[in-house]
């Protein structure tokens, strides 16, 4: 067991705290703006692009300060309204103890100095309206976990089959949702229809209208 499980977060409602404008903090907190959070970033100094990103994004709050753990209750008021905690700052005792107080208080605190004091990991990921993929090396390279991104990408993503058959599989939900009324039985069909050999091909190959056809051929052979 590893000791993880992977999740996609819906970024709209969730506000995230960084602590840290540096490096870590700046490139975090990018990701998260360009994904829909709210971003708060807490810091005794900010980058010339989180600067920068302040005047286009409205979304992104800088707040001057500097923190101290002996000031708890100061760091409690400044996160209390938040989900997430990501502590960047360059001295990785401070960024444990935030960490600490943050789960303390209920929230789920990344810490990029030490991944044993994280509660998630920020994989390296590509997110699209079709589809997903996040990829973790569990903190032992990045780069090796660019690398598998890349793979993934190019072996299998870049030829247009998949997403054809994705956008197949769309009209197959859609077609059994409103004609089956039994989800046990819609689930079983699923599995048949794409494991059917003439269905797969031709929804590989971008031809959604002759797919469908063969699926409803099949849904009716099953009545
Ligand atoms: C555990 C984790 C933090 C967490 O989320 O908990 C973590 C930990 C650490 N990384 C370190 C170094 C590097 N980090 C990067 C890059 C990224 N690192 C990111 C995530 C994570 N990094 C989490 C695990 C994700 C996973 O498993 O893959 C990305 C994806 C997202 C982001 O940072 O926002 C971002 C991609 C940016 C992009 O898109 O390119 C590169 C490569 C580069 O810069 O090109 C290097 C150089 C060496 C290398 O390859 O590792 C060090 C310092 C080691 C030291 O001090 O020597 C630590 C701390 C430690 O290991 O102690
Ligand atoms: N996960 C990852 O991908 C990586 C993680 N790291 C680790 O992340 C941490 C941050 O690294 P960088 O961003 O490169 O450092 P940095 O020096 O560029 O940024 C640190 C930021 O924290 C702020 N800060 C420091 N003490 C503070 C305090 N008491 N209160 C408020 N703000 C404070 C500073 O003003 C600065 O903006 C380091 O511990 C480093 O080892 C570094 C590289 C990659």
């Amino acid at each position: 067991m590893c000791g993880f499980f992977p999740i996609f977060l819906r970024s709209y409602k969730i506000d995230v705290v960084v602590i840290g404008g540096g490096t870590v903090g700046t490139i975090r907190a990018k990701e998260l703006l360009k994904a829909g959070f709210k971003v708060k970033v807490i810091s005794k100094d900010f980058s010339t692009e989180l600067k920068e990103l302040e005047k286009s994004y409205q979304t992104l709050f800088l707040f001057k300060k500097e923190i101290n753990i002996n000031t708890k209750l100061e760091l409690k008021e400044l996160i209390r309204d938040t989900n997430l905690v990501i502590s960047a700052t360059g001295n990785p005792a401070l960024n444990k103890d935030i960490c600490e107080l943050a789960r303390e208080m209920g929230k789920l605190c990344n810490d990029p100095s030490n991944m044993e004091n994280s509660d998630f990991i920020i994989p390296i990921s590509m997110v699209n309206n079709d589809f997903g993929v996040a990829v973790t090396t569990f903190g032992i390279s990045s780069i090796v976990s660019k690398e598998i991104l890349n793979r993934i990408n190019s072996d299998i993503l870049a030829s247009k089959e998949i997403i054809n058959l994705l956008h197949a599989m769309a009209e197959i939900k859609v077609f059994l949702k409103e004609n089956v009324k039994d989800p046990k039985r819609r689930y079983h069909l699923y599995h048949e229809i794409f494991d059917d050999r003439e269905f797969n091909l031709r929804a590989k190959e971008g031809d959604i209208k002759n797919a469908l056809e063969r699926a409803k051929e099949i849904v009716g052979d099953e009545n």
